[in-house]
């Protein structure tokens, strides 16, 4: 089993770093990494460490920023990694943190670390304990901020 990391230079934390720190606590996995420029450079190299590298799944960690042109860029970004996992039939969590969730580069730094965490375990479980995932079904859980919990009637 081998996971790959994508990561961006343009981020404001090292998403690609922590990733790989949080799914060492929780597997012992290969880990394939690759940093590019920017989001809209993830798409390849999720393509790239799949086809080429073997793996079997894939975290792309990035951070767009707060102008609508970045918005826009997420949203490329975001369809050629769906595209990616069509064309490869594997899974890409995509971990993106906009910049403007956070009230100021503090509370950004906090989110980004948070949310890259707890998707670097749900990488872990889609890829060796998807039974896990089961259990959690329906329970209104986030990644970054606080799980909103499940809607009861
Ligand atoms: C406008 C823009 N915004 C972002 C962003 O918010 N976040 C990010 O990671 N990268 C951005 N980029 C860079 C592109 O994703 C890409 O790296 C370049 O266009 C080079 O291919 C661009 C060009």
């Amino acid at each position: 089993m081998k996971i790959g990391i994508a990561d961006t230079t343009f981020a404001r934390v090292d998403m690609g770093g922590i990733a790989i720190d949080e799914i060492r606590k929780h597997a012992s996995v290969g880990i394939e990494r690759y940093v590019v420029p920017g989001i809209k450079d993830l798409p390849v190299a999720c393509k790239k460490l799949i086809e080429e590298r073997g793996c079997d799944l894939v975290m792309a960690l990035g951070m767009p920023g707060s102008a609508e042109k970045d918005r826009v860029c997420a949203h490329e970004a975001s369809q050629g990694l769906i595209l990616c996992q069509l064309l490869t039939n594997k899974h890409i969590i995509e971990v993106f943190v906009h910049e403007d969730e956070a009230k100021d580069a503090k509370e950004l730094a906090w989110l980004m670390e948070q949310r890259t965490r707890e998707h670097a375990v749900n990488a872990v479980r889609l890829a060796l304990r998807p039974k896990d995932l089961e259990r959690l079904a329906g329970t209104g859980q986030r990644q970054g901020f606080e799980d909103v919990g499940p809607a009861r009637p």
